[in-house]
């Protein structure tokens, strides 16, 4: 199966040829930036010798005709326009970028304050949220892969969510990023002297990911109020933690959550859930594409905290493009993501 990467040049490109050079039925068939005609190992001396290809510049018709799927690694407003030109071509696209996941264009427009992509294309294009949305995702053209920060939350939140557990208006996510997040582009806020030894807020009350989040859980419960959603940048290159506070509507203990969790969730290799009274750490799932949920319900409020974690270059990105490219194609979904955390 032949596969085009657009946006190799950047953090989650560069994410996705790690993956896809060892996959056994992906080959990387070409891969594109605005960096044409500069080999790989020039741009990323770690694939030298590894990786010997050269950034083509971006014929659409080409990628079109010898490849099966086009993951693009491109920035949100970046994306849209590449998609535009990619949907009348027979090839599978899985989107990174937040362009395609926001199915009311007036967020997207609010959140993103950037013109949306056309109406059709977002009706068509399915969320890629691999653990709940399977089986759309095997017979989707267009994948809007997830946010990363909205993996980590909703992959922590859907079980208690979908049961109705869940006081619909007290939801509030503490999130926490490394930098790599925030892609290779230099800026002021993510210098190595600004981050080091340092722990900051950022896009208070005003993050793009709310409205991805909300979509969601309202799509699992409609009577979900707006939640407060809050980032953080950590001085680490990978990883999120979301630590999510819920006030329960019924008398529920810690057991009795943690079992409906591994059932949920049983069936679902990259998802795992850890013992009672132990939580994940960031390091613990580092360059894998698994999410690690640990929880515990506080008797004296009521409120019941979640924590999950992912690397946000692999579940958060890469990985889970991979993930959905494995469920379009009928592979098994852990085919190439075989990964064990990179620890310590
Ligand atoms: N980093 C992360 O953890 C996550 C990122 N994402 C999303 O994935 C996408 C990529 O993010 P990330 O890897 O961090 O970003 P980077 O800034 O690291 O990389 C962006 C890539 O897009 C390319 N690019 C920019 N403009 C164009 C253009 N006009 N034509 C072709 N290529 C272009 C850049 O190429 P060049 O080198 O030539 O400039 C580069 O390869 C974004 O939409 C981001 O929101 C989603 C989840 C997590
Ligand atoms: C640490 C950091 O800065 N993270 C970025 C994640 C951006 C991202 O993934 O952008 P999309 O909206 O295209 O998903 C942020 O918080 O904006």
């Amino acid at each position: 199966m032949k596969v085009s990467i657009i946006g190799v040049t950047g953090y989650s490109g560069v994410e996705l040829l790690r993956i896809l050079h060892s996959h056994p039925v992906f080959d990387i068939h070409s891969i594109h930036s605005t960096k044409v005609d500069r080999s790989i190992s020039e741009e990323y001396p770690h694939m030298l010798h590894i990786i010997d290809k050269k950034v083509e510049d971006i014929d659409f018709d080409r990628i079109g005709e010898e490849s099966d799927v086009v993951f693009l690694a491109t920035p949100s407003g970046i994306s849209k326009r590449l998609v535009e030109q990619l949907i009348d071509k027979d090839i599978k696209i899985i989107d990174l970028s937040g362009d395609l996941r926001l199915k009311d264009s007036s967020e997207y427009i609010q959140w993103y304050k950037k013109d949306p992509v056309k109406n059709s294309i977002l009706t068509e294009s399915v969320y890629g949220l691999s653990e709940w949305n399977e089986e759309s995702i095997q017979s989707a053209k267009w994948i809007a892969n997830p946010g990363c920060y909205p993996t980590a939350t909703l992959l922590g939140l859907a079980p208690v969510i979908i049961e109705q557990f869940v006081e619909p208006a007290s939801i509030i996510v503490d999130a926490k990023s490394g930098t790599s997040g925030a892609g290779k582009t230099p800026s002021n806020g993510t210098l190595y002297t600004e981050v080091n030894e340092n722990l900051k807020i950022y896009k208070v009350n005003e993050h793009q990911h709310t409205p991805e989040i909300e979509q969601q859980l309202r799509m699992w419960n409609g009577e979900i109020k707006p939640i407060t959603f809050s980032t953080h940048l950590l001085p680490v290159t990978r990883g999120i933690m979301t630590t999510i506070y819920v006030q329960l509507i019924e008398d529920l203990d810690t057991d009795k959550l943690i079992d409906l969790y591994k059932n949920t969730y049983e069936k679902h290799p990259f998802v795992r859930i850890r013992p009672k009274g132990t939580f994940p750490a960031i390091k613990e799932v580092c360059s894998t594409n698994y999410c690690d949920i640990g929880l515990h319900v506080d008797k004296r409020t009521g409120r019941l905290t979640i924590v999950s974690v992912i690397d946000n270059l692999m579940k958060g990105a890469a990985g889970q493009a991979v993930q959905n490219a494995n469920i379009m194609f009928g592979l098994d979904q852990q085919t190439g993501l075989n990964f064990s955390p990179l620890y310590p």
